[in-house]
This record gives C-alpha cells, sequence and structure tokens, in this order.
C-alpha cells in the first residue's frame, strides 16, 4: 500500500478532504500519515479506522521523503517553503497540493478529472509528478459548463462571480457571522415591533456597519449587508488576481497552450458562507439550440445538473441554500440574450469546500492509487 503523507489535514480544505475520504471509505487503499506545522509529537487522528501512530513535523524533510504520496491543504506559503527543498533530496514521490502556487508552473498539471482527465492521464504517463487543485471559481465554472467546452462550442465567455466567504478563510466566515450578529443586535429591538419604520433601522444597520467597533479584522470592511468587488492582490492590468485565474487556469486545465478561450469577468465576494455562484455570457462558436446546450452539460458529468430557466425551480434548486455541502453543480438561467444569436446567460453554484478544493484532490490520489 502507497504511503500517503497529509499535511494541513486539519484545516478548513483538509477537513472537508478527509470527511470525504471516510464517506468514499479511501483510507482503506492507502497507508496515511498525518504531519503538521504544530503539534509535533502529538497523537494522529483516526480516519478510516487506521491508527496512524503520532503526528510527523511537517518541516522535516527526511520525513517527508519517505512517503510516496504527498497531499498538501496547508497553504501556499507552505509549498513555497517546503516543495524545492523535497525536490531537491532527489524525491520521486507525487505531490498533490490545494495551494495556487505551483499551478501554472510547466512541471504541474492543474486538476480536475471530470473535465481534464485525458490531460491528467497523458502528463502521468509523461512522468510529471505534480498535481494541483484548480482555483474554486474556475474548478466550479468547468464542472457546470463541462459539456459546452467538450464540444467546442465556447468562442469566450464573462463570467461575473458572487463568492463565498470561505474562499477567504476559516477567520473571514467567523467574521461575517459576527458581523451579521452586530447588525442584528444593534436593531433587535425595534425588530420585535411590527410598527417600527423599518428606514430607521436602516440607519441604525448603516450606522452600526460604519462604525469604527465594527469587526472588520479579516475582510477590512463590512460584508454582510455590503459585498467587496475585489478578490485576492490586484494586477497592473486592473484585473484582480482571482479575475487572471479565470483565463489562465481554464485554458491550462483544458489542455490549451497557448491560451486559446478567453475568460474574464468581475470577481465579488458576498455573504455566502461556502458556496460560489457564477453569472456568465457565453458567445457561443457555433450554433447550437437551447436543448441540445441542456443535453451537453447534463451529458458531461453526473454532478451538472440543468435547472429548467423557470422562477419556481430556480428560487428552489439554484441557491447556495440549496447547494451547500453537496457535489451537485447545478446550471440554470440557460437562455439566448437581447445581445444576438449566439450570446447565450447562464448560472452556476457550487460548493467551494467541494468541487472547488478538496474533491479534485481526493480523486487524484485515487487515479494514483488505484
Ligand atoms: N479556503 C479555500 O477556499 C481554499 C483554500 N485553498 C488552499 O488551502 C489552504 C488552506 O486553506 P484552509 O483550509 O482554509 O486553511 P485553515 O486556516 O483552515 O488551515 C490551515 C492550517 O492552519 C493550522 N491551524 C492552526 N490552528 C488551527 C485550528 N484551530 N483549526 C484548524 N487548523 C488550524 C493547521 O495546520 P497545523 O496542523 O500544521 O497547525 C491547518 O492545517 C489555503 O492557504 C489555500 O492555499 C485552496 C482552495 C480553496
Ligand atoms: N481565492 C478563492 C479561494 C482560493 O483559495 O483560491 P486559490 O486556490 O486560487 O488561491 C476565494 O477567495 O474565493
Amino acid at each position: 500500500m502507497k504511503k500517503v503523507g497529509f499535511i494541513g489535514w486539519r484545516g478548513m480544505v483538509g477537513s472537508v478532504l478527509m470527511g470525504r475520504m471516510e464517506e468514499e471509505n479511501d483510507f482503506a487503499n492507502i497507508d496515511p500519515v498525518f504531519f503538521t506545522t504544530s503539534q509535533a509529537g502529538q497523537k494522529a487522528p483516526v480516519f478510516g479506522g487506521k491508527d496512524a501512530g503520532v503526528l510527523l513535523d511537517a518541516n522535516d524533510v527526511d520525513a517527508l521523503s519517505s512517503m510516496d504520496i504527498i497531499v498538501t491543504c496547508q497553504g501556499g506559503d507552505y509549498t513555497k517553503s517546503m516543495y524545492d527543498k523535497l525536490m531537491a533530496t532527489g524525491w520521486k514521490g507525487y505531490w498533490i497540493d490545494a495551494a495556487s502556487t505551483l499551478r501554472m508552473k510547466d512541471n504541474a498539471v492543474i486538476i480536475l478529472d471530470p473535465v481534464n482527465r485525458a490531460v491528467i492521464d497523458e502528463s502521468l504517463n509523461k512522468g510529471i509528478k505534480t498535481y494541483v487543485g484548480g482555483n474554486c471559481t474556475v474548478s466550479l465554472m468547468l464542472m457546470g459548463l463541462g459539456g459546452l467546452f467538450q464540444n467546442d462550442c465556447v468562442e469566450w465567455i464573462q463570467s461575473s462571480t458572487y463568492q463565498a466567504a470561505s474562499g477567504a478563510g476559516a477567520k473571514n466566515m467567523r467574521e461575517l457571522l459576527s458581523q451579521m450578529g452586530v447588525l442584528h443586535a444593534s436593531v433587535a429591538e425595534e425588530l420585535k415591533n411590527p410598527a417600527s419604520a423599518i428606514l430607521d433601522i436602516e440607519k441604525k444597520v448603516r450606522d452600526t456597519m460604519r462604525a469604527d467597533s465594527f469587526p472588520t479584522k479579516e475582510f477590512l470592511v463590512p460584508l454582510a449587508g455590503s459585498l467587496i468587488p475585489w478578490i485576492d492582490v490586484q494586477l497592473e492590468n486592473g484585473q484582480s488576481k482571482e479575475e487572471w485565474k479565470g483565463m489562465a487556469e481554464t485554458n491550462k486545465i483544458l489542455g490549451l497552450a497557448p491560451a486559446t478561450i478567453p475568460v474574464d469577468g468581475n470577481c465579488v465576494r458576498i455573504s455566502s458562507l461556502r458556496c460560489h455562484s457564477q453569472s456568465f455570457l457565453i458567445k457561443l462558436k457555433k450554433d447550437v439550440s437551447i436543448e441540445n446546450i441542456h443535453e451537453m452539460l447534463k451529458n458531461h458529468n453526473q454532478w451538472a445538473k440543468v435547472i429548467p430557466n423557470n422562477k419556481e425551480e430556480t428560487i428552489h434548486e439554484l441557491t447556495p441554500a440549496k447547494v451547500t455541502g453537496t457535489l451537485s453543480v447545478p446550471v440554470g438561467r440557460i437562455r439566448e440574450t437581447n445581445f444576438g444569436k449566439g450570446y447565450i446567460s447562464a448560472f452556476s453554484v457550487g460548493d467551494q469546500l467541494l468541487w472547488g478544493a478538496a474533491e479534485p484532490l481526493r480523486r487524484m490520489l485515487n487515479i494514483l492509487v488505484k
């Protein structure tokens, strides 16, 4: 059995990965070893009924180099500090990573096997050893719209995102909920009285949100009752890094080098907890009917689900409230637009910790061990 070292297993992405691996009985196929940057020597967790002894030091290159496969959800700083050191030892194992650090390197493959299994297989045959999960919005877009890409229907795509707090990290999720609580508490008494004036309530909420005491350490500004139209760092061309990833990673996942499908749009943080949503304007390359589009999307993978474009099904099936915690990637609002023939709108929702982070890593591990 392959010795698989896990780093970052107790973080948010890592916990979702461990949960999915237990659900799918993946631990039965591996010999797990758990690493930590802060708790070396303490008892290792027991997943899948396997006693893994004690936690090893994640900064110990010798311990890492005795693994056949390493799976890390520890973050980019860890990857930056350990990947090169480990490779310098001549280690021949496989490195599976959730962080963005290595994604665009020539010797790394972005993994999303329902979309690019052929690219992954070809890379394995070539001896490539580094496999990295994609950006969550990119992976979720490709899971939802995979059928259109597979059938070479997309000339370009514009994506406006509605991204959950979880993408910014665990502390940010807590801060969002604290912000919600503070806002509610500021008008709790008034809300009990149906006769109180809503604009007075709104004014109090606004003043609370703008007060210095409002909790904004992580997001820097209010998110609850507001939104933040910037995610990740600023680039010189005016895009945010999150927006830049849309085109760069989509094309790399699809094996298109140089990049041939333009992808762009504004990435926006909103107050959902762990589901990213995206509104698309898609320029089709060919004349395809809406019915054909439905068929292509449904047939591409078992998780993409077409939601008919009516209000009733849309408000019940195409929301973070419905999708959170599931692997389903519903796509709806599919219709022709006023822009003319071949300009199609669509809207998708997906759990950014599942298909957006943990699930592609879990499946890559299975490709290697099965
Ligand atoms: N959040 C996201 O949506 C996505 C994140 N990623 C990547 O995954 C990386 C990790 O993200 P995320 O899982 O959100 O990070 P977390 O902050 O939840 O966890 C990272 C590490 O923090 C340490 N830690 C310290 N205190 C605690 C605590 N109380 N509970 C749990 N862990 C603790 C753990 O390391 P130790 O055991 O060594 O102390 C843990 O592995 C990111 O940096 C990013 O590169 C990728 C895609 C999406
Ligand atoms: N940037 C994403 C989450 C994430 O971790 O992305 P990446 O894996 O590309 O760094 C978000 O904020 O929603």
